[in-house]
């Protein structure tokens, strides 16, 4: 595996006028520090009803954290060490160390010299930071107004997806490998669409998912740059056992992404592969704080589960307590390993999280939903699109994985020749615009 430093392009940047990552931190991470201040402010009478006067003064003290934060954002100050008392502390310091040793001492790592990814990821935990420093409010959850409304926003959807499913499990005993094969296609896109629902590309804007999902896969194919779906299949079938009790020896893990409708699309794509006998374990790994405004938290995973089984409706109410069932069951369940909030690149993984890496050594595939989760496996540089997806892991292969993503971020690599120019002259943001996606997948059983 190429993992020599000098094959490795430079990481994407806010140092880079006008690029994706300069607009990003210039303009859109100030707007979601300033949605957070806002939200806050608005939750001053629910701090005190609950805390009395001492959650008055934790939510002064927090927005003073949070605009100090925004003024250093917003004029390039100094990346400042953590001083809460979380456990990923020392990770987060000795990185903010290996990123000035990177540097050298000609200048301080700040937010638009230092990579876009370390910049990005840190601002979220800084957030966190800010709570965690102003007890009783520390942990209230900064974006979960907007993750529930995601949710709720996107009932009909859902509950179309929900009794898709249903109706699909209805044919368990007798559907023939061509259906199963087709059923797996579609709600793997599903789950792929699902990731166009992020909460942060749009800076909080809502975004729910209003039309029904299965009714747009068709015209959303042409849309699909990469599709190794085959090979997610033939990986599953091949763990799959023989003769009619067709018992899948396969463990599958889910690194998550966003709450609200993505995750009830991965929740339903997981069902189904329990259901019809293409895995025997599902572990979904989420996220352990708040993070990148939409993405899953324990309380989000349970708080989805327990909606959708109270739903007034017949098949939402159904699936969600498979759902329920399956994670008291064991057949489901869920992780959150601090590396997935740090700002490392996945390569770094078997250095600065052994453990988690073995862990993933044990899956039989790993599917890594969204565009951060993209931007880390590939270290978020400014490849060639015709790099092969194996290099960009840069030996990231603890097991065969594919990432189901829609692109939202200025890095995209095993592209065909051509085809990154073609796609620039249809549509220059074709990398960012959440229009165009792929599903990838690279195997350590692959030639390479
Ligand atoms: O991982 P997700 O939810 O698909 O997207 C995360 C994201 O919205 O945040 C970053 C931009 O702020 C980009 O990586 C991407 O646009
Ligand atoms: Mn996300």
């Amino acid at each position: 595996m190429e993992t020599n430093q000098a094959m490795v392009p430079h990481s994407l940047s806010a140092r880079f006028e006008g690029s994706f990552a300069y607009l990003t931190v210039k303009d859109r991470l100030p707007t979601i520090l300033t949605k957070v201040i806002d939200t806050i402010h608005r939750s001053k009478n629910k701090f005190f009803e609950e805390h009395g006067e001492e959650g008055v003064q934790a939510e002064k003290r927090a927005i003073s954290f949070l605009s100090k934060l925004r003024n250093e954002l917003q004029t390039d100050k100094p990346i400042l060490a953590l001083n809460d008392t979380m456990q990923d502390v020392e990770d987060w310091n000795q990185y903010m160390q290996r990123q000035q040793a990177l540097l050298g001492d000609s200048e301080p790592i700040s937010w638009f010299k230092s990579p876009w990814l370390y910049v990005e990821c840190y601002m979220y935990r800084r957030i966190q930071e800010a709570l965690k420093l102003n007890p009783p409010i520390s942990n209230f959850d900064v974006f979960k107004e907007g993750k529930t409304q995601s949710f709720f926003d996107s009932q009909q959807a859902i509950i179309s997806l929900c009794t898709y499913l249903q109706e699909l499990i209805k044919t368990v005993d007798k559907i023939s490998e061509k259906q199963l094969h087709e059923n797996f296609l579609k709600l793997l896109q599903v789950s792929l669409w699902g990731n166009k629902c992020d909460l942060s590309i749009s800076a909080g804007q809502e975004n729910a998912q209003k039309t029904s999902p299965m009714e747009t896969l068709h015209d959303l194919k042409c849309f699909i740059l990469v599709d190794d779906s085959d090979m997610v299949w033939s990986t599953l079938m091949s763990l799959r056992g023989s003769g009619d009790q067709d018992k899948s020896r396969a463990r599958v893990d889910v690194v998550l992404d966003n709450a609200g409708f993505e995750l009830v699309t991965d929740l339903v794509f997981a069902d189904f592969l329990i259901t019809f006998g293409l895995a025997k374990e599902i572990r979904f790994h989420g996220k352990s704080i708040p993070w990148f405004v939409s993405d899953v938290t324990k309380h989000d995973f349970d708080w989805t589960i327990m909606q959708v089984m109270a739903a007034n409706h017949k098949w939402m109410s159904m699936s969600g307590a498979h759902w329920k069932r399956y994670m008291k069951e064991g057949l489901w369940s869920y992780h959150d390993h601090p590396f997935w909030t740090l700002p490392h690149e996945f390569c770094d993984m078997p250095l600065d999280a052994p453990d988690l890496y073995s862990t993933l050594q044990a899956s039989d595939l790993i599917l890594f939903k969204g565009d951060l989760n993209y931007r880390k496996l590939t270290s978020d540089r400014d490849w060639e699109h015709t790099v092969r997806f194996e290099k960009a892991l840069r030996g990231f292969q603890p097991a065969p994985l594919c990432s189901l993503r829609t692109l939202k971020a200025n890095v995209q690599v095993g592209l065909q020749p051509g085809q990154g120019e073609n796609l620039s002259v249809q549509n220059p943001n074709w990398m960012t615009s959440g229009k165009y996606a792929v599903v990838q997948f690279s195997s350590p059983h692959q030639k390479h």
